[in-house]
């Protein structure tokens, strides 16, 4: 009998609670329409009180998260992740709803608020480890380790502010991963950081993965969050629409379904005795700034370069108008999978008849390497004339790249290559995500065959 009511009480110890309950967060942001400045409009506006609008950046969103779960959040810009991990860090509270977390959170949001731009890297790492709780025997101990994790040993004596964006966020990941985290909130950590160093830091969160640490990881790298993600949440327009699986919410997002579907598990709450857990928003709000007199900044390589070959010219007899990306399903997007069909559209249009023009395309990755170049007349495709609008399909049956940033330029020439119509270089861009378990940036369709000798 004692047994029976021992059991019908359910205790809960505190190692199995979940590490994170969101329980129906909604936030709300007041965006006033017009701020007085001057005398005369602060007399004029008491009379007409002063209009504003409420703008929903999360709206009714619960999950829960499991103890040792590493969980991914996209979606697209504007749709609430950076605002639901600020909500669970505790730095914004909720409008409506609860947040229980259940371990100490380590939130890798803005990294590097809190460090003076004034004092050293050196210095500021002593700073920073001393808020962290090391002690001065620890933080000398790392000292060297944290400096050359940030790559960068050789400016050890420099001032924070003579740093790029890049270097400091550099230098504020190598400080704060000095202690171990139990509930990690990782925000875009990857968007900066050269090669190298995203490698670094994904050899980091592979190692707190292993190590059974609760991870919530805000990324717009599919590929990151497929390799290191058990589970993805999917926000859209402020709402959860999907929270299951990785490999399924990311086929969602990539391929565009609108609709709720009932097989990707949407979580829900069962323990309704939810403490709201309001933690310190970091002290020093002043988020230090990139210098004009910045020693490196390998970080913006991608746009720099971007920018630097994004150009177009030519007579515009023939002139290009646009380019989309389809995918199988026909619908416009710039991810796809790895071996899945992808059509490049561009629309034209002439004012004048041109005759047997040629058309051409070409791929690049991220460091600018020609992948494939081709054209209509390559490929033996008479164009007799153009004259008025047009379309020209490339139809890809299989994606023959692996995964990554892939740029796509766009061209219009005359028969013989002398004259140049249009000529979009690298103005388009796609990414591929890997959807197995093979490495490197080509996909290589093949087969094993294995023969084994008999005895
Ligand atoms: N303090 C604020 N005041 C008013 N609006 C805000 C504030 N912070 C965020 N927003 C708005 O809330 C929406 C969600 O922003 P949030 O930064 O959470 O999106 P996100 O999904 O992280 O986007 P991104 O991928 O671009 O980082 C955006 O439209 C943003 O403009």
């Amino acid at each position: 009998m004692l047994e029976v009511q021992e059991l019908n009480i359910k205790k809960v110890k505190p190692e199995d609670k979940p590490a994170i309950i969101v329980n129906n967060v909604t936030k709300e942001f007041i965006i006033p329409h017009e701020r007085r400045t001057t005398l005369f409009e602060n007399i004029k506006g008491f009379f007409s009180p002063s209009t504003y609008e409420k703008f929903i950046a999360l709206n009714d969103v619960s999950f829960t998260v499991e103890k040792g779960d590493s969980i991914g959040i996209i979606g697209d810009n504007g749709s609430g992740k950076s605002t639901l991990l600020k909500i669970i860090s505790g730095i914004l509270r909720p409008t409506k709803g609860s947040v229980e977390v259940n371990g100490k959170i380590t939130p890798f949001l803005e990294l590097g608020v809190g460090f003076q731009p004034d004092l050293t890297a050196k210095e500021n790492i002593e700073v920073y480890s001393t808020i962290m709780g090391l002690s001065k025997k620890e933080i000398n101990r790392n000292m060297d380790y944290v400096l050359e994790f940030a790559g960068l040993t050789k400016f050890k004596d420099t001032k924070l502010k003579n740093f790029s964006s890049g270097m400091q966020v550099r230098l504020a990941f190598a400080t704060a991963i000095q202690v171990k985290p139990e509930i990690l909130l990782v925000d875009e950590v990857l968007a900066v950081g050269d090669m190298e160093f995203q490698q670094k830091c994904l050899d980091i969160f592979r190692e707190y993965r292993n190590e059974g640490i609760t991870m919530l990881f805000v990324s717009h790298d599919l590929n990151a969050v497929r390799r290191f993600c058990d589970k993805t949440i999917l926000l859209r327009n402020s709402e959860v629409v999907a929270f299951g699986k990785t490999a399924d919410v990311i086929d969602r997002y990539v391929y565009r379904v609108d609709s709720k579907q009932d097989d990707i598990f949407i979580s829900t709450i069962e323990n309704n005795e939810h403490q709201e857990v309001i933690l310190n928003k970091p002290s020093n709000e002043s988020k230090t700034t990139g210098s004009e007199e910045s020693i490196e900044d390998s970080i913006d390589f991608v746009e720099k370069y971007r920018s630097m070959a994004n150009f177009r010219w030519g007579n515009k007899k023939i002139e290009i108008l646009d380019i989309k990306f389809l995918d199988k399903n026909g619908n416009e997007g710039d991810s796809f999978f790895s071996g899945d069909p992808m059509t490049i559209i561009g629309r034209f249009t002439s004012k004048e008849l041109v005759s047997e023009p040629i058309f051409g395309f070409e791929i690049f990755d991220e460091r600018g390497n020609q992948c494939f170049g081709s054209n209509t007349k390559f490929k033996n495709i008479k164009i007799d004339s153009i004259n008025g609008d047009g379309e020209i399909r490339i139809l890809i049956k299989e994606l023959p790249l692996l995964q990554g940033k892939y740029f796509v330029s766009v061209s219009c020439q005359s028969k013989d290559y002398k004259i140049t119509y249009d000529w979009h270089s690298k103005k388009y861009f796609f990414n591929v995500i890997n959807n197995s378990d093979d490495i490197g940036f080509i996909r290589i369709n093949f087969d094993y065959e294995i023969e084994q000798g008999g005895h």
